[in-house]
């Protein structure tokens, strides 16, 4: 395994890519899908925009340094990794807002109907926003297990919102044919593409998706709560009317008049001013990805946790594997059930191999393919067949637990 990993890891075309980040050469950093590591530009970029931009040239920057237009800028570098139109795509708020204001569109756009369907399990923000206009009677939510789905969407589905891949399985829903069932039931569909983005193919428009939202601290490596991302589907721009309307999405925001008229196009997503900190770091971790391009990165991706997969069912067969055995059917990550999940997990962070928990008993690794090694992914193996048979896991300060698990 070790020797396989050392072969596969000298033929790699990402392998020098690795350098672009600022992660130390003994780490195994195997939680890209929860926050991405630092790029090496980032830190320069951060500099000279406190430094230079914010520090010397203060407000002019809002023009000389186009501040005012990063949120469509790093839209547009978005978009080609998830098969969309670069003026379909806008960096803005958070995942959960940006849910709360495309749900809102989605429910205006189907008048008559309430229901949001969705399924159980999904990301805990996901259910809650729509728990979140329930409370106002402005939704209704239905959960459906999966392969239940189709069959809940009748007359009442406003929208359907599902997360592509799975945060904790990493199993990966058909798009396009989900996108038609709800469109053959009169829905529309909104797309979480947390987990899918830089990591996976996703071709929005090839799939005929109304909405989609996604993450920008994952593969994106926007840094800790980067700024997230909106899709609005061209079609849809004239007719979407969003409740969060801000000053910054409206299509004169410095005419300063009393009246709200929408911004052309996705800038109607916008709502205050753009944490201009935040997205400066995030256009960074964009451009990164985007320089690579998203096939490279799947192909990595998918050869990672092939070997992965195969590798923990030989070494550590006690583990059971929750993830889906096709790869073209799971997302980045890989994921194992443990009634010790959280101390193997502690373990291994020990042995700076940083992996993460989902509650209650499962032990999650994502393979980032712009900086894994196949000797990252051996690493994990090799020490945690270690960890169980020495019974390392079992020590007390393992079971200890932070307030973020
Ligand atoms: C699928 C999914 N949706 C939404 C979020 C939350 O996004 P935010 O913190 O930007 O609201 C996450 C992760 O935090 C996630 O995994
Ligand atoms: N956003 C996070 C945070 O602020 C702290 C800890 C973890 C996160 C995450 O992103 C969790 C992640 N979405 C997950 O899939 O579990």
């Amino acid at each position: 395994m070790i020797d396989r990993a050392a072969k596969l890891d000298a033929e790699d075309p990402l392998a020098e890519r690795r350098d672009l980040f600022a992660i130390a050469d003994d780490v195994a950093y195997l939680d890209g899908n929860s926050l991405g590591p630092l790029p090496k530009a980032t830190r320069a970029r951060l500099g000279e925009v406190v430094d230079k931009e914010w520090g010397e040239d203060l407000i002019a920057s809002w023009n000389t340094a186009d501040w005012i237009h990063l949120p469509q800028r790093i839209g547009a570098k978005i978009a080609p990794l998830i098969g969309a139109r670069p003026y379909e795509v806008i960096a803005a708020d958070s995942v959960s807002v940006n849910i709360f204001k495309l749900v809102s569109a989605a429910l205006a756009m189907r008048p008559g109907r309430k229901v949001v369907l969705s399924e159980p399990g999904n990301f805990p923000t996901d259910l809650y926003m729509i728990q979140g206009l329930e409370s106002q009677d402005l939704a209704e939510q239905r959960l459906a297990e999966r392969g239940e789905i189709e069959a809940a969407l009748d007359e009442d589905v406003a929208v359907l919102l599902l997360t592509h891949v799975h945060y904790k399985t990493g199993e990966m829903f058909d798009m396009a044919a989900l996108t038609k069932a709800a469109h053959d039931a009169g829905a529309l569909v909104l797309w979480d593409l947390s987990h899918s983005t830089g990591a996976v193919p996703v071709d929005l428009n090839g799939a005929g998706a109304d909405f989609a939202v996604g993450c920008g601290y994952k593969y994106l490596n926007g840094g800790p709560g980067a700024p997230a991302f909106a899709y609005v589907a061209e079609r849809h721009h004239e007719a979407l009317r969003q409740p969060l309307s801000g000053w910054m999405g409206h299509a004169q925001p410095f005419a300063f008049t009393d009246d709200y008229a929408p911004a052309p196009g996705v800038d109607r997503l916008l709502c205050g001013t753009a944490p201009i900190l935040s997205m400066s770091a995030m256009e960074e971790g964009v451009d990164l990805m985007a320089a690579i391009g998203i096939a490279p990165l799947v192909e990595k991706s998918r050869s990672l946790s092939e070997f992965t997969r195969a590798a923990m069912e030989r070494h550590v067969p006690e583990l059971e594997c929750v993830s889906p055995e096709n790869p073209a059917r799971r997302g980045s990550q890989l994921s194992w059930r443990h009634e010790h999940a959280y101390e193997l997990c502690q373990a291994l962070i020990a042995r700076k191999i940083t992996g993460d928990f989902r509650a209650p008993d499962v032990l999650r690794v994502g393979f980032a393919p712009a900086y894994v090694r196949y000797a990252d992914c051996a690493r994990l193996v090799s020490e945690l067949r270690d960890i169980l048979d020495t019974g390392e896991w079992q020590k007390p300060e393992y079971a200890e637990r932070g307030a973020v698990t």
